[in-house]
């Protein structure tokens, strides 16, 4: 199946599964590889990894932190990355393996570099992490590539999503889905507010609404395919017990492959349910009832915090700007930054905006440092 027929709604008892390997690679190629193998026999339809520039996703102080914690592969988060990224080369590799068995090939990009080196690789569609949903100039040039998007929304609020689906209308861009997401490793059942693709369905009834979860098993998931979801995401790992900091919200291959079989077993063109039916369904449990409860209207949760802390967009400075500049464009980048400035989403409002102190080239813009 071709992610394009769900896009073009041309199938709709159907749904597209995408195995995020992400960096669940170790850094090994050869481990990448043998994941490839187990998605494809699992039934997934899309590898997907994660494509980084490190010094257009990062500024030089965030890769210069420190990065102190068990999955750590490197003493600074810059080496921890580093150590997780793939060349060029290695990405040809895995294209060209990922073609030999059939199965789709593609990834994040996670910085403007990364949007032109994956649209170079002529892949079948590329996505845009939670981490992005608010980069909005990396948006309307993904949109004006020509290549199908797969967007997530974790960590943002129904004003960020409505501004994305916004810039997709104006760049006249119909191929693209939105994912319902909640960026927290794993997520709490109460915090997946699955009712929140039923709400995205409505508001947004010409897109393709998915799902991509970061939950522990596959009932939640499962349910997040009856409210409607036609696109899924799930991490993949061969083991969940390695090091890594998305292991222990993966599923393995023998989970992949039973929510595989149980959405074939589902009678897609009866959709949506409606929760009761779900629970009922499924056999549902506590977990399952709490993903399922209305958790009000979308927006940043608390258990995002840490996630957008760490991986979140901030407008720094493109350049050294002084004192009493007027804001352009071109003075504006936005990167992961330590400490976090402005959010992202804030970066068309600045413009014209006076600066009220210096910024260096690379440095995160805050909030009192621009007179609003
Ligand atoms: C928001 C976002 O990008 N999230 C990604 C996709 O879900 C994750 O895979 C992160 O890259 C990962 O959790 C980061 O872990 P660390 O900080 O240990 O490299
Ligand atoms: C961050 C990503 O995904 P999501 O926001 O869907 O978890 C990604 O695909 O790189």
């Amino acid at each position: 199946m071709m992610l394009v027929d769900i896009l073009e709604k041309k199938i709709d008892d159907s749904v597209y599964i995408i195995a995020e390997i992400g960096q669940n690679h170790q850094g090994c190629l050869e481990l990448a590889k043998r994941m490839i193998l187990k998605a494809k026999e699992a039934g997934c339809h899309c590898v997907k990894f994660q494509k980084s520039d490190l010094p257009a996703k990062f500024t030089r102080s965030a890769l210069a932190r420190e990065y102190v914690s068990e999955n750590a592969w490197g003493k600074t988060y810059g080496e921890h990355k580093e150590y997780l990224e793939f060349s060029r080369d290695q990405y040809q590799e895995l294209q060209a393996y990922s073609r030999q068995l059939n199965v789709d090939f593609t990834a994040s990009a996670m910085d403007e570099l990364s949007l032109d080196f994956l649209a170079d690789l002529k892949v079948p569609f590329i996505k845009i992490g939670s981490g992005d949903a608010n980069n909005f100039p990396l948006l309307k040039k993904a949109a004006g590539l020509g290549v199908p998007l797969v967007i997530s929304t974790g960590m943002q609020t129904i004003q960020t999503v409505e501004k994305i689906v916004k810039i997709m209308a104006e760049a006249g861009k119909l191929d693209y889905a939105l994912m319902h997401c909640v960026s927290a490793y794993p997520t709490p059942p109460k915090d997946c507010n699955l009712r929140l693709i039923s709400m995205l369905k409505n508001r947004f009834p010409n897109v393709v609404i998915g799902y991509s979860g970061h939950e522990l098993g596959v009932a939640i998931t499962q349910a997040a395919v009856l409210l409607g979801a036609r696109i899924v995401e799930r991490h993949f790992t061969l083991d969940k017990n390695q090091k890594g900091s998305d292991h222990r919200c993966s599923l393995e291959t023998h989970e992949f492959k039973s929510l595989i079989a149980a959405i074939q077993r589902f009678k897609l063109t009866k959709l949506p349910f409606d929760p009761d039916a779900i629970i009922s369904m499924l056999g549902g449990d506590q977990e399952l009832a709490e993903a399922l409860q209305y958790n009000g209207e979308k927006k940043v949760l608390a258990c995002e915090l840490p996630c957008r802390n760490k991986l979140g967009k901030s407008i720094v400075a493109a350049r050294t700007l002084r004192k009493g500049l007027k804001l352009q464009l071109t003075d504006l980048a936005i990167k992961v930054s330590e400490p976090n400035g402005l959010p992202a989403e804030a970066y068309f409002d600045i413009v014209g905006k006076e600066l009220t102190d210096t910024v260096y080239e690379d440095e995160p813009i805050a909030g009192n440092m621009v007179k609003l």
